[in-house]
């Protein structure tokens, strides 16, 4: 599946040429994109990159230095203007669920509703816990839950006010691998019936895949690109995008005539000058074993079991850095033997070697 994703929604949340910096250092730079209404972006993005800040931004909990941010028309931060953090009806979620260890889980959940009739609240409370498929845990205390039942109960917390939008920032990083994806489909599942929308922050490339409507990839303090998942997987629109979101090949050329010639093929380079050197990227799976004589020679290095898979590693004997490629794991192979590799031209993409 390598079609574009759909248009996005018209822009509900705003954020137009926000900036901050700690201590004169830049922490985000210039970031506009927009949201809408029921969306759920991603931030994706190396240590340090600015997520959290942005996260915080859009919370209220931090002010931009420049720039705004606009909520269904709303004027949240920018132009003199500035709505406190529990007046933007904005839900928050972090990493480590922030329960309040004294409160059980229905009064966890009622924190939020402060101020509202009692019963009221209690239907509402009832209402989250039962949707999160907690219910039954509604006297326990947070010390008595499991991670993926705190992970529920946070979430149960984060919704029952209605919140517009929810912000969640590594919401599933304490949950291990296999309940994990569980918890994730079940919270993505349950934003979607609620109709909220939801920026998640996350540093795992492989979640944010399968989570986001839309991808924002960010890189010091920038949005290095934001499209559609599969978009930017299969057609990166930079090499640090197409890095960072999964494993990739890369094979080096110079620009001559519009296009480079590799070892495993010529492709086309409209954009480089006569000269330029640059570098051909594709995916594992782009490549294929077949017989010597119709593809380049190579020879297997090593490979690694992944279960489903096997990773082959090849070094070309025209030479340059290891290529991996994915077999099945019925494959035969033997490690040394000499090899043809074939390359699917049209999964290529060519950038400008930088440097
Ligand atoms: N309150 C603060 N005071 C000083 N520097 C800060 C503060 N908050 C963030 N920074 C700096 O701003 C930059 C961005 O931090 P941020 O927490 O937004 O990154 P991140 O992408 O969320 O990282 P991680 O994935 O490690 O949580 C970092 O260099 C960080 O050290």
């Amino acid at each position: 599946m390598t079609e574009r994703a759909a248009p996005p929604p018209p822009p509900w949340l705003s954020i137009e040429g926000v900036s901050r910096r700690f201590d004169g250092v830049a922490a985000l730079k210039d970031i506009s994109f927009a949201l809408g209404a029921g969306e759920i972006l991603c931030l994706l993005g190396a240590s340090g990159c600015g997520k959290s800040t942005l996260l915080r931004l859009i919370a209220g909990v931090e002010r931009p230095e420049t720039g705004a941010i606009t909520l269904a028309g709303q004027v949240l931060s920018g132009s003199g203007a500035f709505v406190e953090p529990e007046a933007r009806g904005i839900g928050f979620m972090f990493q480590d669920y922030a329960l309040f260890p004294h409160l059980n889980v229905a009064d966890n959940v009622a924190f939020g509703l402060k101020g509202r009739p009692r019963a009221e609240v209690q239907a509402r409370v009832n209402e989250v816990l039962t949707v999160a498929g907690v219910a039954h845990l509604a006297d326990r205390f947070p010390h008595m839950l499991s991670g993926g039942e705190s992970q529920r109960v946070a979430l149960a917390r984060a919704l029952a006010p209605r919140p517009r939008l929810l912000l969640m920032d590594e919401p599933f990083s304490n949950l291990d691998q296999g309940l994990r994806e569980t918890v994730r489909a079940e919270t993505l599942a349950l934003l979607r019936q609620m109709q909220v929308g939801a920026i998640i922050v996350t540093h795992d490339p492989s979640e944010a895949l399968a989570v986001a409507d839309r991808l924002a990839v960010m890189h010091a303090g920038q949005i290095e690109a934001l499209d559609g998942p599969r978009q930017l997987y299969h057609v990166p629109p930079t090499l640090y995008v197409a890095q960072f979101l999964g494993a990739g090949n890369v094979v080096p050329g110079v620009a001559e005539r519009g296009q480079i010639a590799t070892p495993l093929g010529v492709f086309p380079a409209p954009d480089l000058a006569q000269g330029q050197p640059a570098l051909a990227f594709f995916r594992p799976q782009a490549l294929t074993l077949c017989d010597l004589a119709e593809g380049a020679a190579a020879r297997v290095l090593r490979h690694d079991f992944l279960g489903a898979q096997e990773r082959v590693f090849l070094t070309l004997e025209e030479g340059g850095a290891p290529l991996q490629l994915d077999l099945p794991a019925t494959a035969q192979f033997r490690l040394h033997e000499r090899v043809g590799l074939r390359l699917d031209p049209a999964a290529v993409r060519v950038f400008a070697a930088e440097g």
